[in-house]
């Protein structure tokens, strides 16, 4: 296949030559690195990574093609994809297309044959940065100047271009046990599949929703999805959290949900250097002392101390799982309320099943609540 010349161009000035992959054409982004070896399908379509110019760092991408099956949203978010060497051939039984036509046909730009080594070891010292990929022009300094020009993730606020614009319900197969007001900032369609196979009922609500629309339908809990953006940004949901802290309505929270209720509950939130971005990173839980592999998306963390309690408005709190590559927070637990969350990925999509229990702990959470 011959493909047109491509170039990325990073926002301190590092370049690279390579070839066009995906839709001819131009984009900017934030770029970051994913260490799954294996989930890109999932990875392109998760609304976490709106704006973001994603870098596998597997070698060889597109083997097992693509299917409906496993798209985590409607479409494909990522602002660009950038891929060593891809696959000439899908081979899965699974597979409907291949990973290349899928790219064109949702208009991704796309940039292959590049060392993905060097770019990843670059972000990992220099930091996550704006860049640009164009397969329209080999002009370094023309695209530099365009990224130059382009927004920065810090500051940005994407939750309203990814959520639903409505209302809508997800039904566990036999009968509903519970019901779970879903606040979707960027939501991944395996979050409520987890939550229908334990008999919850999801009605996923837009991210505008007010406390009243949330207590409108009847939830034993409320659940705060992942999402892309600064969480800086998300003060409407915050208050609302808030709110629902003092009403003492059962909470959990992940990824941007961990971010928002530990705003709510008084921490702040700061940008990582490089971030976690994989299906294979180590975590701890503090209660039980057990490790478990994650999925992790995320650019930004809490501030918070990771060994003790701490007071906040709400109550006594504690860090409740810990990232144990680098010790940041990745989980918190209220003590006097009854509210949770976790800075990764419990849906596993891609990704390993170890934190499939914090699904458990929210049914437990919410029998314990209608007992009281
Ligand atoms: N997966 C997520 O929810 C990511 C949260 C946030 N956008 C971050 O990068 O930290």
């Amino acid at each position: 296949m011959r493909r047109a010349p491509a170039i990325l161009v990073l926002e301190d000035g590092r370049s690279f030559r390579g070839e066009a992959y995906g839709s001819v054409g131009e984009t900017v982004g934030e770029a970051v690195f994913s260490t799954g070896m294996t989930g890109y399908q999932e990875t392109l379509t998760d609304p976490s990574y709106h704006r973001q110019i994603v870098a596998m760092t597997s070698p060889h991408i597109g083997n097992t093609g693509v299917n409906t099956e496993d798209n985590e949203s409607s479409r494909i978010w990522v602002a660009g994809f950038v891929v060593r060497e891809p696959s000439v051939v899908a081979s899965n039984w699974r597979s409907e297309r291949s990973l290349e036509d899928e790219l064109a046909a949702e208009g991704i730009v796309g940039i292959c044959g590049i060392d993905t080594r060097a770019l990843t070891r670059h972000l990992r010292e220099r930091g996550a940065m704006r860049a640009g990929i164009s397969s329209r022009t080999t002009d370094v300094p023309a695209l530099l100047e365009r990224v130059l020009a382009s927004p920065s993730m810090s500051g940005a606020n994407l939750v309203d271009e990814v959520t639903t614009p409505v209302a809508y319900t997800v039904e566990p197969e036999g009968p509903a046990r519970f019901t779970v007001a879903a606040i979707d900032l960027g939501i991944k369609r395996n979050t409520p599949r987890r939550m229908a196979e334990r008999g919850i009922r999801t009605h996923v609500l837009p991210a505008s929703s007010t406390v009243d629309d949330i207590l409108g339908v009847g939830p034993d809990a409320v659940f705060l999805s992942n999402g892309p953006g600064d969480p800086a940004t998300a003060d409407h949901q915050v208050a609302v959290t808030r709110e629902l802290l003092a009403r003492r309505v059962p909470l959990f929270g992940i990824c941007f949900g961990n971010q928002v209720l530990g705003r709510a509950l008084g921490l702040s939130t700061y940008k990582l250097k490089y971030g976690h971005r994989g299906i294979n990173q180590p975590v701890r839980d503090n209660e039980t002392g057990r490790v478990e592999v994650t999925a992790h998306n995320h650019g930004f963390a809490i501030d918070a101390p990771v060994e003790g309690r701490f007071d906040t408005e709400f109550g006594p709190a504690e860090v409740s799982h810990v990232c144990l590559n680098d010790d940041v927070v990745e989980g918190l637990r209220c003590l006097d309320v009854p509210a949770f969350s976790v800075q990764y990925h419990p849906e596993a999509a891609a990704g390993p099943h170890d934190a499939d229990y914090l699904f458990d702990r929210l049914t437990e959470l919410m029998g314990a609540n209608s007992n009281a």
